[in-house]
């Protein structure tokens, strides 16, 4: 065991070796030590000069002292303290390792008693390829090869009779090869010198001429794009490089009044460390005035991920593997920094111009000390091993709290059912008002209820695993449309997190689905990856949903374009991707072409039809007055009738409004208004609205489902008794009443431009999709264009605007 004294403590390394060895390499290490006192301005260097001198001096001695290899003892090696700052003892212990390995082999040598199969087995620790991928520097690359062609000298291994001789050529030529390199690290530290020289009369310029400090006259402020707890952002061009940036602007009133100069300067601190690491929020710089911090950022063009997911309902699996896959690399970036996110979310991705995302909002992150990781890790251990006992604990901590966890308000269960007015005025009560006080007051978790760790939540150890854990959710949010933990209020959050009860819908990708099961783990240190190398997530990349991915080039890659993942809609999965409109098909929807679709969708012969009435009326819901008055008399007994807000129900049908792999039960009104409403049956309460504008598109996929595009999002719905063509037809019908006939209506595409931009196109367009009859019998003179043009298309490429733009609506 040999001890090394580094920044004044005494480090032990394995080393097993002569008390001769240990004496020997300290000499050596002398040498070193006696030349990074001439060269204290790279640590690195000094170090592999360290390392050299090591390898060097220990297998010097191993060779010339076989007798004394079996011994084991202890020799004390002092360094200073300044001259060793940087020195790493991971590559030390392997450099010493690789010289022990030469010892043993002098051993095996001397006496013939380690067997052929041992010398193979060490030969796989070549520190050649060690030092090699280590030490870039070609200095360590030459002396790791040297010290590992003579541990691999064939005369040692085959013969076993090596001379002394042999040894003492061998030592000789270590030692002019440490003199070679002395000389050449003496001639760098010269170099250096020179050019340190010449900067300095540079860098007492930029001293006493700083770059000026920004002001806000230097930014014109243009767009808002969003506003956080204590913080307005705001999209903002410098006048003088006319670049775009995101401006985050702190009112300093608030953050005081609030205690959040913690949060602040934390969130400073962390954005400077990940400033210019792929896959994070840029900090260009920070100023401030009387009233206000500014945080200039990358604007991230594209917005936060949320909207998009909320946008197609959810990922399919390429777009959710390439996200995640992203995230994963995020996490290593951070975590390889000592840094834990705390509050990964999906609004906490954005996504820059090329869509790939950018990680950003470290206001909870923390920057772990090598120290506090080590205790992390010890604590994470006892807190295994006493955790059975305190499950009870817990539930009666989360009992009494209950109360507490009940004052909190549900704003943030968001099950995409839009705004709902009842609820926002029930939010703006007084009742309300001091609710979200409370929940201010109390909650003390750092992150958000929906992706909080349980060991968060247990006031536990910070891991870089908490943010592991939080992966596992955006997976599976990705992939099912909504966080796996939800609930009516935080307790039930809470409580499901702690028993972590993840309910897996049909039709979730099986690979996808283990990868969440195995991240979420309620014991950090079981999760995937949290016994992986620091920062470096094998077992994770190595996971099969991560199958084809190329981590090399990912962020080089254009991320694959977002498109709805909808198993439960699709007949097989494969029906999606990979069914195209046959081109012997002819236009139209007329009675044959229904029988023939239904004949498909039942898979039974084209013999067998079912009579689809169709609207024959010109347009039935032109109601003049008094008709209105009539079916609004008619309409009272309608226990709907009071969700109508006095106007005509035109329509009504329960279906299902499904959102990613989760649907919900809702009745659908469309009303004169034009309006539609849906309604929960089972508590008789309205959840929402579909909001009309000339934009919205009315699609069916076939006699069951049916698409509302509209400018911000996509409603699938599924009408149980196979009305979906009606329901089409009837909101179509509306529109063309409510704002012109559709054919002047070209392609209503969102505002960005990207492969990623997914429009809603008309119905008449020639771009129509081809899997809407409604577009081509619209439209017949469109038919022979259109079906060259769309033919090529899938089924179900229904796709849907992505525009960040709107981000408050859809939020
Ligand atoms: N660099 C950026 N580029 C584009 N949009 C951004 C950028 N930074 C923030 N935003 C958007 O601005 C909004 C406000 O962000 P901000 O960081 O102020 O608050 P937050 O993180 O959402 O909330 P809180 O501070 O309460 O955690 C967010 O919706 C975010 O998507």
């Amino acid at each position: 065991m040999n001890l090394i004294q580094i920044n004044g403590t005494q480090q032990q390394l394995q080393l097993p070796g002569s008390g001769a060895s240990g004496i020997s390499a300290a000499a050596v290490i002398s040498v070193a030590s006696d030349c990074s006192e001439n060269c204290s301005s790279n640590g690195v260097e000094h170090q592999q000069l360290f390392n050299i001198a090591a390898t060097t001096a220990t297998s010097a001695t191993a060779a010339t002292m076989p007798a004394m290899a079996k011994e084991k003892a202890s020799a004390t090696v002092s360094l200073g303290e300044s001259n060793f700052r940087d020195i790493n003892l991971k590559d030390l212990a392997v450099v010493v390792e690789a010289a022990s390995r030469l010892h043993h082999q002098q051993h095996t040598c001397g006496c013939g008693a380690v067997s052929a199969a041992e010398t193979n087995n060490n030969s796989r620790y070549g520190s050649s390829k060690y030092l090699t991928n280590g030490h870039t520097s070609p200095l360590a690359a030459a002396v790791a090869s040297n010290s590992s062609s003579v541990a691999t000298t064939p005369h040692c291994s085959k013969l076993h009779n090596c001379s002394l001789q042999q040894y003492q050529n061998d030592i000789r030529q270590q030692t002019e090869l440490l003199d070679m390199l002395r000389q050449q690290h003496q001639q760098g530290y010269q170099a250096q010198q020179q050019q340190q020289q010449q900067q300095q009369p540079q860098q007492q310029q930029q001293l006493q001429n700083p770059a000026p400090r920004r002001s806000p006259n230097d930014f014109i402020f243009g767009r808002y794009i969003g506003e956080g707890s204590y913080s307005i952002v705001y999209l903002a061009v410098d006048i003088h490089s006319r670049r775009e940036y995101a401006i985050k602007v702190c009112e300093k009133r608030l953050i005081l009044r609030e205690r959040k100069q913690d949060y602040i300067k934390r969130e400073r601190e962390v954005m400077h460390q990940m400033t210019n690491v792929p896959g994070f929020v840029n900090l260009s710089c920070t100023f401030q005035d009387q009233r206000s911090l500014y945080f200039v950022m990358t604007y991230a063009r594209k917005g936060d991920m949320l909207p998009y997911i909320n946008r197609v309902g959810s990922f399919d699996v390429a777009c959710t593997r390439h996200y995640a896959a992203e995230l994963l690399l995020a996490c290593e970036h951070m975590h390889r920094r000592n840094v834990v996110h705390r509050d990964l979310k999906p609004e906490n991705i954005l996504l820059d111009e090329d869509m790939h995302t950018l990680i950003a909002d470290f206001g909870s992150a923390k920057v772990m000390t090598a120290h506090e990781r080590a205790l992390a890790t010890e604590h994470c251990s006892e807190q295994r091993r006493s955790h059975s006992d305190d499950d009870d604990e817990d539930s009666d901590r989360l009992d009494n709290e209950e109360d507490e966890y009940y004052d909190r308000d549900s704003e943030e269960l968001d099950d995409g059912e839009g705004d709902d007015e009842q609820q926002q005025e029930e939010m703006d009560s007084p009742r309300h008002r001091q609710r979200r006080y409370n929940r201010h007051r109390k909650a003390s978790f750092v992150g958000t209820a929906q992706y909080v760790s349980p060991e968060v939540l247990q006031n536990g150890p910070i891991t870089p695993a908490a943010d592991l854990w939080a992966l596992g959710c955006i997976v599976y949010q990705m992939i099912a449309g909504l966080p796996p933990f939800r609930g009516s209020n935080d307790y039930v959050i809470f409580k499901e997190i702690l028993d972590c009860a993840v309910d897996f819908p049909q039709g979730f990708d099986k690979d996808a689905e283990d990868l969440v099961r195995k991240l979420l783990r309620v014991d950090p240190r079981d999760r995937l990856g949290a016994q992986d190398e620091f920062g470096y997530y094998e077992s994770i990349r190595a996971h099969p949903f991560f199958a084809g991915i190329d981590w090399q080039t990912l962020r080089q890659q254009t991320p694959p374009p977002i498109y709805p993942y909808l198993p439960g809609v699709s007949q097989d999965e494969d029906f999606r991707s990979s069914y195209t409109v046959p081109g012997d098909l002819e236009p139209g929807l007329d009675e044959r072409q229904i029988s023939r679709l239904l004949s498909a969708e039942l898979g039974v012969g084209s013999s067998v039809a079912m009579p689809v009435k169709r609207s024959t009326a010109k347009n039935s819901f032109d109601l003049n007055d008094a008709e209105k008055l009539q079916r609004l008399e008619q309409q009272k007994t309608d226990k709907w009738h009071v969700f109508a807000d006095g106007e005509v129900i035109l329509k009504k049908g329960f279906v299902n409004k499904r959102k990613g792999l989760f649907a919900r039960k809702r009745m659908l009104l469309l009303t004169t208004g034009p309006r539609l409403i849906y309604i929960d049956p089972v508590q008789m309460i309205k959840k929402g609205e579909i909001p009309w504008s000339p934009d919205l598109r009315a699609e069916y996929k076939n006699f069951k489902i049916f698409f509302v595009h509209t400018p911000n999002r996509t409603y699938y719905l599924d009408d149980p008794e196979g009305y979906a063509i009606h329901w089409s037809e009837a909101i179509e019908s509306m529109r063309k009443l409510s704002y012109g006939d559709p054919s002047s209506t070209s392609a209503v595409s969102c505002s960005s431009g990207s492969s990623n931009s997914l429009a809603v196109i008309s119905n008449s367009s020639a771009a129509s999709s081809s899997n809407s009859p409604t577009a081509r019998r619209s439209s017949p003179a469109n038919a022979p264009q259109a079906s060259t043009a769309s033919d090529n298309r899938t089924l179900g490429s229904t796709r849907t605007g992505t525009s960040p733009s709107n981000k408050t609506a859809s939020k």
